[in-house]
């Protein structure tokens, strides 16, 4: 019996591990009230009480435009909270998945990023995650570190469900159409972290659906799936003002996840799945 802890463990990625866990898997999955990454003594206490063969480490402040406002709430979380898990897993002699964000880069290249691109991140949210990355590369040598993008599920705060409440609310609706990156359905997430700790293939990984999408594309896939006809104008960045910068391409491929025979579905596919449930209610 493998025992897994996850970190964050209610957040979005937190629920979907859970809810795919492959048999003979026993998850420990807490939240921040019971395993408060920024405290290392609490973190140190946990492994020993749990005594997991693997932590899958999805805790973060996701809120991109509160890191940029709150810089230091951001390192200590994303950046700190990090270094006190990687540390504690080392110490225990678990290994480490660790997840991180295609906003380690800037986005001025026209190619998807792969796993060996230079990272420059444009956000104080994408700085803190690469320093977590960082510390996690230095303290623990057993580490997957997991990039992924755009994250959704069909319930809780994320852009699909941010669509849906907007078209409920507004005539029309104004979507970014010059930045792209992966948009990317939890559960085929989740099921591909799976499939890669099953392999002692330790190192960095791009874990997102296939294809590309900008906000708009990404918006008008989600009303035409549900059938609604809420008109959506496509609009230039510049004309949504926000704290933090997303990067212009943010579009993430893979060179090591096929390797080892995990490939994503593409993104349409992923959203038409997610949906599903919504369109038969
Ligand atoms: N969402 C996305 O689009 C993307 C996410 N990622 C990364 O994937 C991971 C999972 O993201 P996702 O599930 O979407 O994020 P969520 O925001 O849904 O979940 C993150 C969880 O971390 C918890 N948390 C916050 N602070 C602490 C803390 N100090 N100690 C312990 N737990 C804490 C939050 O709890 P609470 O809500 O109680 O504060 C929350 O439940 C993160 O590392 C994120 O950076 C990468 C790319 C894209
Ligand atoms: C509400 C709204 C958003 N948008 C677009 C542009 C804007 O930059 C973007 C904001 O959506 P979000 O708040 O979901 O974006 P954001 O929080 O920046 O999403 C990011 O989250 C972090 C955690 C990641 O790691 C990234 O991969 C990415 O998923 O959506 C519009 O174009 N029009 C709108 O009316």
């Amino acid at each position: 019996m493998v025992r897994v802890l996850i970190t964050g463990g209610h957040g979005q990625l937190g629920r979907a591990l859970v809810r795919t866990a492959p048999a003979h898997t026993e998850v420990i999955a807490l939240g921040a009230a019971e395993c408060d990454v920024t405290d290392p003594f609490t973190v140190r206490a946990v492994l020993a009480r749990v005594e997991p063969t693997l932590v899958i480490h999805c805790a973060a402040w996701t809120d991109v435009d509160g890191c940029e406002r709150h810089p230091e709430r951001a390192w200590r979380v994303n950046a700190l909270g990090t270094q006190h898990i990687a540390a504690a897993c080392a110490a225990a002699e678990a290994a480490l998945v660790a997840l991180s964000t295609n906003y380690v880069f800037d986005g001025e290249q026209d190619e998807p990023y792969h796993e060996f691109a230079r990272p420059h991140p444009l956000s104080v949210y994408g700085a803190s995650k690469l320093a977590a990355e960082e510390v996690v590369r230095a303290l623990c040598p057993r580490h997957y570190i997991v990039r992924t993008a755009m994250l959704y599920d069909a319930h809780g705060r994320n852009f699909v469900t941010t669509v849906l409440r907007l078209a409920r609310e507004q005539p029309r609706l104004r979507m970014v159409a010059d930045q792209y990156g992966s948009p990317t359905f939890v559960d085929d997430l989740a099921k591909a972290i799976w499939q890669l700790v099953a392999q002692p293939a330790y190192g960095t990984y791009h874990l997102v659906n296939a294809g590309r999408a900008s906000w708009y594309e990404w918006a008008v896939a989600v009303l035409e799936t549900l059938g609604l006809g809420v008109p959506v104008e496509p609009i230039p960045a510049s004309q949504f003002r926000r704290a933090a910068r997303p990067p212009r391409n943010g579009v993430l491929t893979s060179l090591a996840a096929p390797a080892l025979g995990i490939v994503l579905p593409d993104w349409r596919d992923a959203l038409t799945r997610c949906l599903a449930p919504l369109r038969s209610a």
